[in-house]
């Protein structure tokens, strides 16, 4: 049996009491604690800090009218404000339930009670409030201990060690090597990197190396004199140039070309660059932050990547985390996403319903961020509702029978997902770990993940 002691409290304002009794047994999920007057009420309020009160209207010294009733439910919201008051009374019952409405009750209930209509309204009224407080925490998180290096949301112990990193490492004006797959917010690192230096305010330039083809990379960062080669009709600054005195980001460096490698190399060596077809030496002083995805070790080995411009680029090397290694993160980034873009965009869209929220930390979100980011937006766009579901987020594998689970086999499969994702993410996706810590075999779980289509 329930300890009565951990059962959420419901208070029970009624001068009736018989009727008091019989709504004490009715509701057997709540410790029900009642008050037949105003001085009890507020007592009881203080002692237990219920998160849902019902209210009767006729109470003495009032007991035919609603002033005493409509006194309490004003002293309660000033005294807590997030109580959620089911106002019950049988006295005029419509303009009643509109001036407690008015008041700040969140919901009515006309006399004679119905117990199970009113125990709708109960839990219902439990639920709301704990969504409530979870918003409000995970807010209060984000506004504080959740955003880190300014813009960085994060509550994940492997992202705030690479925030505490950047920030130690970014007054040094050493090179930086940030590594991590698309999407982890390398470019939001760089420039934390930047912003947190002594180059704050010289410019951040930023360059996606895979973005450029080949031929025109040298130009772009180089710069080139007018008449170097068709087409360059007016001398033009590379971005290296353009990012003198300030940090130039330098993302996807595994995508530089080789013989663009050397001369990168003699940049970094000499400081000092010649645009394509100049003959002048032009000295800059520049940091530089690079990223990359791919595995630059392996490029190094089989020659595609420079040794030596490596150890220039990498003075310091920090490792993003996935996001479905940030346990939490992406429940975090989806309530600020929403709250963004609903006010950028103008949507009524005011938050996550628990479905979202189950589907979203269930995910492996291969995209990371950017993914999560992108599905958010959009699913502020399309929703119909107040509350982002589930389906509003369009993920693979995702049906409409997935997001309610219809039957037992059903839930088992959600639950199972779910418990696996975990493991896999606490073990670092190490499949004998994950296995152990699931207590099954290591063939039972390649099975598991062959079943469900998971990526282990
Ligand atoms: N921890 C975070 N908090 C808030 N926003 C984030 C966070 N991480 C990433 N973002 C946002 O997600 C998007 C992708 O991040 P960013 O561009 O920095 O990733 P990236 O690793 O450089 O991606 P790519 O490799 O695809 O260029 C950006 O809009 C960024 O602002």
């Amino acid at each position: 049996m329930t300890d009565p002691a951990t059962l959420p409290v419901l208070l029970v304002v009624e001068d009736d009491e018989g009727l008091q009794r019989q709504l004490k047994w009715a509701y057997d999920g709540y410790k029900v604690v009642s008050a037949l007057n105003r001085a009890e009420a507020l007592d009881l309020l203080r002692l237990h800090e219920p998160a849902v009160v019902t209210l009767d209207l006729g109470l003495p010294p009032d007991p035919d009218g609603t002033t005493e009733g409509f006194a309490v439910l004003t002293e309660i919201l000033r005294l807590k404000p997030d109580t959620k008051i089911i106002v019950a009374s049988g006295h005029g019952a419509h303009e009643s339930a509109l001036h407690a409405i008015a008041l700040g009750a969140y919901d009515f209930c006309a006399k004679p009670v119905d117990i199970d209509q009113l125990g709708l309204i109960v839990a219902r009224a439990f639920h709301l409030h704990a969504l409530e407080a979870e918003n409000q925490r995970l807010e209060a998180q984000a506004a504080d201990g959740g955003t880190v290096l300014g813009r960085i949301i994060t509550a994940s112990p492997a992202m705030l060690k690479v925030a505490r990193t950047i920030e130690r490492v970014a007054p040094a004006d050493v090179s930086v090597m940030l590594l991590g797959a698309s999407g982890t917010g390398k470019e939001l690192l760089a420039r934390a990197v930047h912003e947190k230096s002594r180059r704050a305010s010289e410019p951040f330039i930023a360059i996606n190396c895979a973005a450029i083809p080949e031929n025109l990379l040298e130009a772009e960062l180089f710069g080139f004199e007018r008449g170097a080669f068709t087409g360059a009709v007016k001398t033009t600054p590379g971005k290296i140039e353009m990012a003198s005195g300030g940090t130039l980001f330098l993302d996807e460096i595994g995508d530089v070309p080789l013989p663009l490698q050397v001369k990168l190399l003699r940049f970094l060596q000499e400081r000092v660059i010649e645009r394509i077809g100049g003959r002048q030496t032009i000295p800059v002083d520049l940091r530089i932050v690079c990223a990359t995805h791919q595995d630059l070790g392996a490029m190094q080995a089989d020659g595609r990547f420079r040794e030596d411009l490596y150890y220039r680029l990498a003075e310091m090397v920090v490792a993003i985390p996935a996001l479905c290694e940030r346990p939490g993160d992406a429940v975090l980034l989806a309530r600020h996403f929403t709250r963004r873009f609903a006010r950028e965009l103008g949507t009524p869209v005011t938050g996550l319903a628990p479905d979202a929220v189950d589907a979203i930390d269930g995910y492996a979100w291969p995209g990371n961020v950017r993914e999560l980011e992108n599905r958010i937006k959009r699913a502020v766009i399309m929703a119909e509702g107040k509350l982002l579901g589930a389906l509003d987020l369009d993920l693979p594998g995702l049906s409409e029978e997935a997001c309610e689970a219809i039957n037992l086999r059903a839930a088992r499969e959600k639950a199972d997902r779910r418990a696996i994702h975990q493991a896999l993410i606490r073990t670092e996706h190490n499949i004998s770990g994950a296995a152990k810590l699931l207590g099954i075999s290591r063939p039972t779980l390649y099975d598991l993940l062959k079943q469900y289509r998971l990526n282990a």
